[in-house]
């Protein structure tokens, strides 16, 4: 187990902000803030709206940039008559990556349930995509004492009929709602306790090198001064970055975590 090697991964989720030419700006700063070094050490990766992605696509492709991008949701089905929707297919063809799924920002104002979740992570895979499926809890399930039953739940949800060779390309991140903008984080200890459980989850349901190999990052509040101790639980592998990942300086400095820890 401690062998296991999992690159760091982190990922901005700039939500509904930034218009293309904000956008543009944001990426260059980011890359112009990491060295080569860096940015091969930690996977740096922006999650802009869907109107920013071939801006970011320009950018990173012009100034050959070693950064990652992706979106922030897609549509379940290929193509057709979906008004509003974007297929993983368009979104590959734009050299996105990535694509988060099942946030609990579209779980609540989009009611998105996990047979909806679970047919966004087989459309992301079959696209090419990796999903970065989201699980988190609020704060009347958090009181309870529910928590990891909840996460587990969700995770099941959303990899139901998915084998264990489509499981290793998911990053799951565990954002517990009641940390999300508020500036409660949760504690190490608390981010440890559901990352480790989805990883003993994803160990049950898909054998342990599975889950050896998934990365499972926390997010909620995550900011320059508590990314450290965070990264030094041994399951998380990264953060998804809300507010702090439209700060270029910010982001960077989270991304230069590696300076201010020994794993
Ligand atoms: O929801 C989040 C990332 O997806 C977390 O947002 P904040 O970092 O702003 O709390």
């Amino acid at each position: 187990m401690a062998s296991v090697t999992r690159r760091p991964l982190m990922a901005g989720n700039w939500k509904m902000n930034c218009n293309h030419l904000e956008a543009n700006l944001l990426v260059q700063k980011l890359a112009a803030s990491l060295t080569e070094k860096q940015l091969t050490d930690v996977e740096t990766v922006v999650l802009p709206p869907f109107t920013d992605l071939r801006t970011v696509q320009t950018a990173v492709d012009g100034d050959k940039l070693l950064i990652g991008y992706g979106a922030q949701d897609l549509s379940p089905h290929a193509s057709g008559a979906y008004t509003g929707e974007i297929s993983g297919s368009m979104l590959a063809k734009l050299g996105c990556t990535y694509v988060v799924i099942g946030h609990s920002e579209r779980r609540a104002y989009h009611h998105e349930d996990d047979a909806l979740v679970n047919a966004k992570v087989q459309a992301a895979l079959t696209s090419g995509l990796t999903p970065i499926l989201c699980v988190g809890e609020g704060l009347d399930v958090r009181e309870q004492g529910t928590h990891v039953a909840h996460c587990s739940e969700q995770l099941d949800g959303a990899l139901k009929g998915l084998t264990a060779e489509q499981v290793e390309k998911v990053v799951v991140a565990y954002e517990p709602v009641w940390a999300i903008g508020t500036g409660k984080t949760a504690t190490p200890e608390d981010a440890q306790e559901v990352c480790g459980a989805v990883r003993q989850r994803l160990a049950e349901s898909f054998g342990q090198d599975t889950a050896d190999k998934v990365r499972v990052l926390y997010g909620g509040s995550v900011k320059s001064s508590n990314v450290a101790a965070i990264m030094a639980q041994p399951d998380v592998d990264g953060a998804l970055v809300g507010g702090a990942s439209l700060d270029a300086e910010e982001f960077a400095k989270i991304c230069r975590f590696p300076e201010h820890i020994s794993r």
